[in-house]
């Protein structure tokens, strides 16, 4: 797994993906402006000639996207992807030939992936019937050959796929890879539908080829341990970016992104050593890939958010009252039903009589928070819930955000600019992003 980094097989730059095919029917008659799924979003970065580099993060991510993107499976909305120095984009006729052969994958399901209806010798040959490779004799031989190779027995060749295990489909898909003698191989999740027990051997298999064969490898994982034990380096996404990339042993030992960390986190530790490390817990959903947050992607879920620099006050506290805004702008609150149905008579245009105000503050500080607000906080707080009493979330918003509004969703973070010594897209790691700015004044100098 010794990679030549003079010069990137693989070149991503600023990859973008966007699918329009999930608006609704409504949505079109009533001629609403089309809103795409950003599933890939201005993704960047290089796979090195022999390396195996990992891509994870959480299902929705884009990491399937992504490598079906690069390899030209389906076409960008925008970017540029460079192989062997060509954009993969611009190749026609002989070129685009040479890229498909040179280009593969392999799919996760080995049980959908593979034509039920073919043979397994015909399903391995069809690569090298399409681009008309040899003889039919020689081709056969390739077959036979290429099945050997991976563990299989040439006589299984007249086989059907349903006539083999799920660890046995795996090893043909990964011969049909094979079968055009590629240099690059996309491995998306090919072994999270197998049993544990099988997921080694298939992953030994892909070690030996790619020694052999002289392969690099973008293997798409969201499993964190396989991930640790086969990549030389791994790019971490998070809802179509991505924010961390670095070699294997120091993103596992040293994460410098929070997501990192919280990815990191939710695996079962080997050491005590690790066990003993505060644990960054992930709160709150994946926002959708169709409305990303502003700012840093992160920010809605991170543990780390930072406060504005003149704002003392505790990590979790100022976790929790970004979450609260979070609800408010959302106008994720049934303010209808604060201190239970009926209790207040809230109008969607007034809210409740001027009387119930204070009941209704404490009624929605019940239900809100689950601790007491140290001062000044308490009565930010109360002032804001005084505004949503009168149903006039403008106004608890803009308090709020007035108050506690984060450098993390004012400006993006771009990886590039990260005082560590590999790109981590977070505000933490940038010094030109100014700490000691009061606030307001958190954007780039
Ligand atoms: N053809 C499509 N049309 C519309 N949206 C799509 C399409 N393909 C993917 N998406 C959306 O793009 C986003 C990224 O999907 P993608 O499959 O690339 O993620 P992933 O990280 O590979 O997830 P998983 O591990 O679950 O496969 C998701 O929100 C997904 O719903």
């Amino acid at each position: 797994m010794s990679a030549d980094r003079d010069r990137p097989l693989v070149r991503v730059e600023n990859l973008e993906k966007y699918f329009w095919e999930q608006d609704s029917i409504l949505d079109r008659l009533l001629g609403a402006e089309p809103i795409p799924v950003r599933a890939v979003d201005g993704v960047s970065f290089d796979v090195y000639r022999g390396e195996t580099l990992g891509l994870v993060g959480e299902s929705g991510c884009g990491k399937s996207t992504t490598g079906e993107t690069l390899l030209r499976l389906q076409e960008p909305t925008g970017g540029r992807v460079e192989y062997d120095g060509r954009n993969v984009y611009a190749l026609e006729g002989t070129a685009l030939d040479e890229f498909r052969r040179a280009a593969q994958v392999v799919f996760q399901d080995p049980f959908s992936s593979l034509d039920p209806r073919m043979t397994v010798g015909g399903i391995v040959r069809q690569p090298l019937d399409v681009h008309g490779i040899g003889t039919k004799e020689d081709r056969n031989d390739r077959v036979r050959g290429l099945l050997k190779r991976v563990g299989l027995s040439a006589d299984q060749l007249d086989r059907y796929p349903h006539e083999f295990s799920g660890g046995q489909r795996q090893r043909v898909g990964i011969a049909r890879a094979l079968a055009l003698d590629p240099e690059f191989v996309v491995l998306d999740e090919p072994t999270s539908a197998l049993d544990v027990s099988v997921q080694a051997q298939v992953l030994n298999l892909l070690a030996d080829l790619q020694t052999e064969f002289g392969l690099t490898y973008l293997l798409i994982s969201h499993d964190l341990s396989v991930v640790r034990h086969v990549c030389d380096r791994v790019a971490v996404m998070y809802l179509g970016e991505i924010v961390e990339i670095a070699p294997s042993a120091d993103l596992f030992e040293d994460p410098d992104h929070p997501y990192t960390q919280a990815l990191l986190d939710s695996v079962p530790r080997a050491s005590t050593d690790e066990r003993r490390r505060d644990r960054q817990t992930l709160t709150g959903d994946v926002p959708s890939p169709r409305d990303p947050p502003s700012g840093c992607r992160f920010r809605t879920r991170c543990p780390m958010v930072i406060p504005p620099a003149d704002l003392d006050i505790e990590q979790d506290l100022y976790r929790d009252l970004t979450t609260l805004r979070q609800r408010i702008e959302r106008r994720d609150v049934s303010l209808a039903t604060v201190g239970g149905d009926g209790r207040f008579e809230f109008d969607e245009a007034d809210g409740v009589a001027d009387e119930d105000v204070p009941a209704f503050v404490a009624a929605l500080t019940d239900r809100l928070l689950e601790r007491d607000l140290p001062p000044p906080h308490d009565e930010i707080v109360a002032a804001a819930f005084g505004e949503l009493a009168a149903a006039n979330w403008e106004a608890a918003e803009k308090r709020l955000r007035a108050e506690y509004e984060s450098v993390c969703e004012r400006a993006h973070p771009d990886p590039e600019d990260s005082d560590v010594d590999h790109p981590v897209a977070c505000h933490l790691h940038d010094d030109a992003v100014d700490g000691t700015a009061t606030s307001g004044s958190w954007l780039r100098q």
